[in-house]
């Protein structure tokens, strides 16, 4: 058993999606991709930080053949810059040609996959499809096909499974949301 509060930092969460439930949306989601790829050898890129523990129990569920690598979209500062502006860092494969499968821990406005989906452009992959854990379908602000959603959920701030409140909580096998006042 574990707890069904966490204290981070400032702030209480409550339990709100169990390690059981989130197996079991994932093994949907494995069984969906292992179907439409059969055939194929897909090429996982998992976007860290947050995608870890996603990343890990779906490949585990993998019956085709396939490979991950993970990236990461870092701020970078220069003097023309403010902050806003990613780097794509981590891309050593070369994607030409690939059936390419971004993996996130959660979609919410959309702004990271959008991003990345930009930076990507410039590869000729086969496919590019986005395979999430959660789906804010509420917050999106761009017009994205996330042909893979585990989970959507409602427009709440969510932790654990790889998912953290300033730093914390990435470690918890649950998904819990913030507890409302
Ligand atoms: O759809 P969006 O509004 O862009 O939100 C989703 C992104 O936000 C989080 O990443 P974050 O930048 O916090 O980094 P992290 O993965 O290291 O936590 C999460 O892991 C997604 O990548
Ligand atoms: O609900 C969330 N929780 C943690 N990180 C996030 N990044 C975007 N949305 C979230």
């Amino acid at each position: 058993m574990s707890a069904t509060t966490v204290e981070l930092h400032d702030k209480e969460f409550e339990i709100y999606l169990r390690e059981s439930q989130i197996k079991l949306a994932i093994e949907k989601l494995a069984a969906r991709i292992n179907q439409d790829y059969a055939g194929r050898t897909p090429l996982f890129l998992a976007v860290l930080n947050g995608s870890f523990m996603f990343a890990s129990d779906l490949m585990k569920e993998m019956r085709i053949p396939c490979e991950i690598s993970f990236v990461k979209l870092a701020s970078y500062q220069n003097t023309q810059s403010t902050g806003s502006v990613k780097e794509l860092v981590g891309l050593n494969e070369n994607l030409t040609g690939r059936d390419v499968i971004i993996l996130e821990d959660i979609v919410d406005t959309g702004h990271t996959v959008h991003q990345l989906l930009e930076k990507l452009q410039t590869h000729v992959t086969a496919t590019i499809e986005i395979a999430s854990l959660l789906l804010k379908p509420a917050c999106l602000q761009h017009e994205l096909q996330i042909k893979y959603a585990a989970l959507s959920i409602p427009n709440d701030f969510v932790v654990g499974y790889g998912l953290d409140y300033n730093g914390l909580g990435r470690n918890l096998r649950h998904l819990y949301k913030i507890k409302e006042a």
